[in-house]
């Protein structure tokens, strides 16, 4: 099993990311300006500031390896193609839980080695909680200076306990609604940002579905997260997993964040999908 990402460089990546989280944190706690990006979606000093301070780390830690950030303006498809290792961020996800001051946003730093993200991590500044992972080496949680090693659930029978379904506070409602009103007895709770995905890896949600557009920087580190817990993160139409820079859009498919993959809601899922 390789070892993408050494023991040592995990723990300085890991302090790095939070340090760049309390950067974060100070802006949440004051006043601070939104603008708007030219694809309608809100911007903050904080963003701008995490991307920097993730940008430095890595390139301090890595200075090979090339960094794609939500935040950096666009790559070219032609270049991209040529990496083989990078490291993809989102240095604030969930900016609309980070203005509405709900806490639900996360800091996100993934590295993708042919095109499979092996290693993520994923901090939530204000619930003081970090989770990260790396293939083949296990999935693990901080939550307010308690470490603890994470891995999926199996989905529980219904009849004794309802799935736990984690949806997104705005985006896809409907198709949510769809998909959960096919699957057995199931419990619906909403959250913002990747945290979604770490809920999944955790063991406290069974799915997580998301039917409507998101961006490989959404994904990438909490997908590194589900994986090294057991889970799996798979194309919605296809049921393989999610892959990055495979072409110019940077969007995702429709995608099921599962644990133990299980022909119950594989089943569901074909129902629930427009064909
Ligand atoms: N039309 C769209 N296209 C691409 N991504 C979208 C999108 N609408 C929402 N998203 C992504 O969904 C993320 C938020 O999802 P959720 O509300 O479920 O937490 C946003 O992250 P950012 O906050 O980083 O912009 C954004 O990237
Ligand atoms: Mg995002």
């Amino acid at each position: 099993m390789t070892n993408f990402v050494s023991s040592d460089m995990q723990v300085r990546l890991i302090e790095g990311v939070r340090d760049a989280g309390e950067q974060v944190l100070k802006i949440y706690r004051g006043d601070f300006e939104v603008e708007t990006k030219a694809d309608e979606s809100p911007l903050t000093e904080a963003d701008m500031a995490s991307h920097h301070a993730l940008l430095a780390l890595l390139e301090e830690l890595t200075p090979d390896v090339p960094v794609l950030s939500e935040e950096s303006g666009e790559i070219p498809f032609a270049t991209r193609q040529q990496w083989q290792r990078y490291w993809l961020i989102d240095p604030l996800d969930g900016t609309k839980e980070f203005i509405n001051k709900n806490g639900e946003f996360t800091l996100n730093v993934a590295l993708v080695e042919a095109s499979v993200p092996v290693f993520g991590i994923v901090h939530a500044p204000v619930l003081d909680t970090t989770w990260w992972g790396q293939q083949g080496l296990g999935a693990y949680k901080i939550e307010g200076g308690a470490k603890r090693a994470i891995q999926v659930r199996q989905l529980p029978d219904p009849e004794t306990e309802a799935w736990k379904i984690v949806g997104s506070r705005r985006h896809g409602a409907a198709e949510f609604e769809t998909f959960c009103a096919k699957l057995p007895r199931n419990e619906r709770v909403s959250m913002g940002s990747s945290i979604k995905l770490c809920l999944v890896a955790e063991g406290s949600a069974d799915l997580y579905p998301r039917l409507a557009p998101t961006s490989e920087w959404d994904t990438a580190a909490a997908q590194a997260v589900v994986t090294a817990a057991g889970g799996e993160v798979l194309d919605a139409h296809t049921l393989e997993p999610l892959r990055c820079n495979q072409q110019d859009s940077v969007l995702n498919p429709w995608f099921i964040v599962c644990g133990q993959r299980d022909e119950r809601w594989e089943k569901a899922l074909k129902e629930a999908l427009p064909a």
